[in-house]
């Protein structure tokens, strides 16, 4: 047989692909990390709400993460079953946790975006393009089933967010992939787009998203901390930023970085938010 025709000469166009969709997910979290102001959120400009993390723990963070959401598209791109991505979500939250001295800083987007770009990984192999709809439909007949059944399983987990989401009765990160990310799809990617298609300037339609996250999410970082009132707090404060006008409204600057100050002097932070926010990123950026 001739060189050129000995399979696997060259890796095959989807793991090119693969590699592409990976790399939107580390651009898009520090698409995430670098928007400033952002309610209780660490960013370059300082470490919110948090005493134990700053910028360049997160840095850390992404840059051990870097192979990661690759290697979820290649799964997804290889037919792999829930548990392959489970144990490779579980190596990249290890990783993760060497990186950055045991702090918890992407623990939710591992299993977002790495949910994600399986999906995503899984339509490329097919010849599909990702875009919203077809990877809700990726993630619902790849992982649905398994998704919702691990949901069940660990609703008596012992995880900050399943304590919060038990004692509060809310949806939380689970339940949300096993819904195919209703909040992302239907209210945070739709806000960032729509923002973006206004003229607003990236910086102005990803304060918007993060907005439209806090409003919508049962972010259960914030119950963990504050309880439901907290939470509630937050979602009432952020739908009212949105109604007087969001991020560009005359003064919307100030008025996030006044809830910046509030959020930090309360001790609130929506993690879960911001996730949402670096997913729609990772969205815009592949699925448009
Ligand atoms: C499914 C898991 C993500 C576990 O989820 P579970 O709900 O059991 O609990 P947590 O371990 O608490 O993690 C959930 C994280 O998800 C983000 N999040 C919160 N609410 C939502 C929501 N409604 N929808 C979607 N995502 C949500 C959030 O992550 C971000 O915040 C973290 C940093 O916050 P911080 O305030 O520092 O919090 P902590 O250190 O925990 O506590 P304190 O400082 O307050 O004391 C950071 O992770 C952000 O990303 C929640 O934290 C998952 O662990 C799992 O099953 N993993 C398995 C492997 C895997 O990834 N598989 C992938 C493919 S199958
Ligand atoms: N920028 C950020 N600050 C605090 N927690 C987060 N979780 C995800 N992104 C975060």
């Amino acid at each position: 047989m001739s060189a050129l025709r000995q399979p696997c000469a060259s890796p095959p166009l989807w793991s090119e692909q693969a590699q592409a969709l990976g790399r939107a997910a580390t651009v898009a979290l520090h698409d995430e990390l670098s928007l400033a102001p952002k309610p209780g959120l660490v960013s370059f400009a300082d470490s919110g709400s948090h005493t134990d993390m700053d910028a360049s723990t997160f840095l850390r963070s992404l840059f051990s993460l870097r192979r990661a959401f690759p290697a979820f598209a290649r799964l997804g791109a290889a037919g792999a079953s829930f548990a392959a991505l489970e144990q490779e979500g579980l190596a990249a939250e290890a990783r993760m946790l060497r990186a950055t001295g045991g702090i918890n800083t992407h623990r939710g987007a591992i299993f977002t975006l790495g949910l994600l770009c399986a999906a995503a990984g899984r339509l490329r192999s097919n010849g599909q393009e990702p875009t919203p709809a077809a990877l809700r439909d990726a993630l619902r007949q790849g992982w649905g089933e398994a998704l919702v059944a691990r949901a069940q399983r660990s609703a008596g987990a012992m995880s900050n967010g399943a304590i919060a989401a038990r004692r509060h009765g809310l949806r939380g990160a689970g339940l949300e992939a096993a819904e195919a990310f209703p909040v992302l799809f239907e209210a945070v990617h739709p806000a960032l787009a729509d923002a973006l298609a206004r003229g607003l300037r990236p910086e102005q339609a990803r304060l918007e998203a993060l907005f439209a996250a806090m409003a919508a999410l049962d972010d259960t970082n914030l119950a963990h901390r504050a309880g439901l009132e907290g939470l509630r707090h937050v979602q009432r404060v952020a739908r009212d930023f949105l109604a007087a006008g969001g991020a560009a409204a005359p003064g919307a600057l100030e008025r996030a970085q006044a809830l910046h100050r509030e959020f930090v002097a309360r001790r609130l932070s929506p993690g879960g938010a911001a996730d949402m926010l670096a997913a729609a990123c990772w969205l815009q950026r592949v699925g448009r």
